[in-house]
Formats: C-alpha cells, structure tokens, sequence
C-alpha cells in the first residue's frame, strides 16, 4: 500500500504590536484538521526609539496631523515588513508559503463607548494594502471594528484563540495576558457555559511609564524595583477606587484612561518613586485577582496560564500567586506555545478564519450581538 502523502501544512502569519509599544511578534503558525494550532517559529523584531517615541505621542495625543499619522503608520508598516522577511528568510520559506498574515496594527486610541455621548470607535495605525504589496503576502486586517459594528467592545480577541488552543478540560482554566494591559479568560469546565473574558486593566502599562520617568530603560526588569518599594495601601485605594475596577463586563480599555497623568493627579508628591512602582505592581495584581472574582466568586482551584511579558517579571508573578493561593500558576509552553507569542498567535488564527468565513469573536466575551466573521482581506 502506498503511503499517503503528507498533508501540506497550512502556515498563517501573525503580526502584533501591543499596547507596550516594545516591538513587533511575528508568530509563524501551522493550522491542520482537528489540531490545536501550532506554533511553528517566532521573530521579534525591536521598536526603534523614534517610532517607539512617535506612535506613544500619538496614543497621548490631543491633536495630530494627517501627515504625522501617515508618517508613522508608513514606518510602522515598513517595520512590519522587515519583520516577516526576516521570519521567512530564517525559515527558508517564501510568500507563496503563506496562506495569509493577520495583522494587528497598532492601537492608538480605544473607546469603545465613544467619547462625550460620540460614536463607538478603535484605532489601529495600519496598512494592509501595503503590507502586501512589501511581502507578496495575502494579508487580513481591521479585526476589531466588526465586532464593534455589532455592538461590542471590539476587545479582547483573544479569548476566542485561547478556546482553539487550550480546548476545554475536567478542570476551570484560566488565561491571563499580562501585556500593556491585562485581559482574562475564563474556559468553564461545562462546555454547555460560555467562554467568558475581559480587560481588567493595566498590566505593565503603568509600571513602564513611571520606571522610565524615574529609571533609565523601558521596563523594571524582573520587577526589581517594585520589590525594593513598599506597598502605599492609602495611595492603592484612591488608585482602585478608579469606576472602571468595578464595572461588569463586557469591558475593554487602553492608554486613554490608564496614563501617567491619571496616576498623577493620586500622588501626594510624598511618595517615595520605589513605592509607587510597587504600589502599581499590587494595583495590577489587585485588579486581576477582583476581576477573577466577578468571574468564579467562589475561588475554585483553578490552573492559570499566565502569558505576555509580565509573565517575565517575577515580582507580579509571586504577588500574584500571594493573592491567588488556590490557582495553579503555569506557564502555557506545556502547550508549545511559550508566553510571548499567544498573542501574534491569535491574530495568525484569525486569519485563518476569515478566509474560511468563520467567526473571529464570542459574543459572550465582546457582548457583540452575535458572532461575526472579522477582518478585510488584502489580496498580493
Ligand atoms: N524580564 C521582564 N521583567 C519585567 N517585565 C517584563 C520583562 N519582559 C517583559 N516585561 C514587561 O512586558 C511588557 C511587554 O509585554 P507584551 O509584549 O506582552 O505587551 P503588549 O503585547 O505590548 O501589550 P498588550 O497585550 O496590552 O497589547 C514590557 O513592556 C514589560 O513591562
Ligand atoms: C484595543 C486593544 O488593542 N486592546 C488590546 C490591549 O492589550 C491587552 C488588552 O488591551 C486586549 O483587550 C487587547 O489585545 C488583545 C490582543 C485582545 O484583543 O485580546
């Protein structure tokens, strides 16, 4: 008998800039039948200073111009595409190898309630139809804004990957991204229960903004100095008093709300800088562990997977797991899928399912009036 031929595996590529602004992922992902997807290889290509400085004053900004908007979406997307050259050419693979790069791009602004009574809208700086034209890749974009047209917050996404990839299991799970912002998911055990999600607030946003006002570097490695600080509990309290703590989902937020000036106008100017960084690092902690506790008010022993860059600060992570005694905190490279690269994953993933027209969103995550079909395809 002949030995049939091995199936070609189907590869997406994922292209994500998060809320941190600290570089572009690309995550090369396999998609096969009845499979998890899965990760196949990973590039990170750094944001240069000038258009890490560029796109954070955009993200601040109370006017710009089109020009500068231009400027910067067009050195962002040329970064886009040097990073998937370079993940190719590492991989010896070429764009007709590609069934398509899901692109983020990179959010700006999002208010998903609009601002002052206005409409609804998210931001994400991008240029798929040059994208790829750069790479001769097919590329899907714009994956927010249907989910938003449907009445939902347009975030998280992700939740909707972690379902694809983690499956559900005998026990709870839930999926913690610690990125700029921090977003959980909750995969109940009963698969007749929705997946549920959202934003609890910031991650590491505000811990890298105060540490580069303060420190030299972009980020407080492995929490260092959070740890040489002590906890303000007077200043954590104005700080959680904050109304988007106690909102129920669906909820999404961003640099719009969460900034420096925000933390600002809650100092005293009393406060010694190391105890601020540990005070934001029990505020993040904090705020996920009550998010959690809107989702499973009993506090089952569940496992939690922890993913995105605060996953790197051992700091968090051991507050964390202070405030969580009954989670079983794991890493998701159990899965083949280490930390950094869930997210440009997901966005691998959702491209897949816009070319095969299946939805990319839950609408018991984004509370979008039902599941839709996200994203606009941008032929080579
Ligand atoms: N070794 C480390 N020690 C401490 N913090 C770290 C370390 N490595 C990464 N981080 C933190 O993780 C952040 C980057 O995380 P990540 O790349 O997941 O964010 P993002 O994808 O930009 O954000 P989002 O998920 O909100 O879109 C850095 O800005 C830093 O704060
Ligand atoms: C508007 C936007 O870009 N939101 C991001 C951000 O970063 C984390 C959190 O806030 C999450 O809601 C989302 O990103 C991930 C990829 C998501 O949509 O699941």
């Amino acid at each position: 008998m002949k030995t049939p031929p091995a199936a070609t595996p189907l590869y997406y590529l994922g292209l994500m800039s998060g809320t941190s602004l600290d570089g572009i992922d690309v995550a090369l992902i396999s998609i096969e039948p009845s499979a998890p997807p899965r990760l196949v290889a990973t590039h990170a290509e750094p944001m240069p200073d000038a258009l890490h400085s560029a796109l954070l004053a955009l993200c601040h900004a109370e006017q710009t111009s089109f020009a500068e908007l231009a400027f910067a979406e067009d050195a962002f997307c040329k970064l886009q595409a040097q990073a998937v050259k370079a993940l190719l050419n590492k991989q010896g693979l070429s764009p007709d190898n590609i069934c398509a790069i899901g692109s983020h791009g990179q959010t700006v602004e999002h208010a998903p309630s609009g601002h002052h009574g206005g409409p609804a809208y998210t931001l994400q700086l991008d240029n798929p139809s040059l994208l790829a034209e750069l790479t001769g890749c097919t590329v899907v974009a714009d994956f927010r804004r249907r989910d938003l047209a449907a009445g939902g917050q347009a975030a998280p996404l992700a939740p909707a990957f972690h379902q694809a990839l983690f499956g559900r299991h005998t026990h709870e799970q839930l999926i913690l991204n610690l990125g700029g912002f921090a977003n959980v998911t909750w995969m109940p055990r009963d698969t007749y229960q929705p997946v549920m999600g959202f934003d609890t607030g910031p991650a590491n946003v505000l811990l890298d903004a105060w540490f580069a006002e303060h420190q030299t570097g972009r980020f407080d490695q492995s929490g260092a100095w959070a740890a040489s600080g002590k906890i303000d509990h007077a200043l954590l309290s104005r700080l959680l008093a904050e109304p988007f703590f106690h909102q129920p989902p669906p909820r999404s937020t961003g640099r719009e709300l969460f900034h420096l000036a925000w933390l600002k106008q809650q100092l005293t100017g009393k406060e010694a800088p190391a105890d601020v960084q540990a005070t934001l690092a029990e505020l993040t902690v904090i705020s996920i562990t009550q998010g959690i506790e809107q989702l499973l008010p009993e506090r089952p022993s569940v496992t939690l997977i922890t993913c995105g860059g605060g996953a790197h600060n051992s700091y968090l992570m051991a507050r964390l797991a202070h405030h969580l005694p009954s989670a079983t905190l794991t890493s998701p490279s159990a899965y083949g899928w280490p930390e950094d690269w869930i997210e440009a994953g997901a966005f691998a993933w959702l491209a897949h399912q816009r070319l095969h027209l299946k939805p990319g969103n839950l609408p018991s995550v984004t509370g979008a009036q039902g599941y839709r079909v996200l994203g606009g395809i941008y032929a080579p």
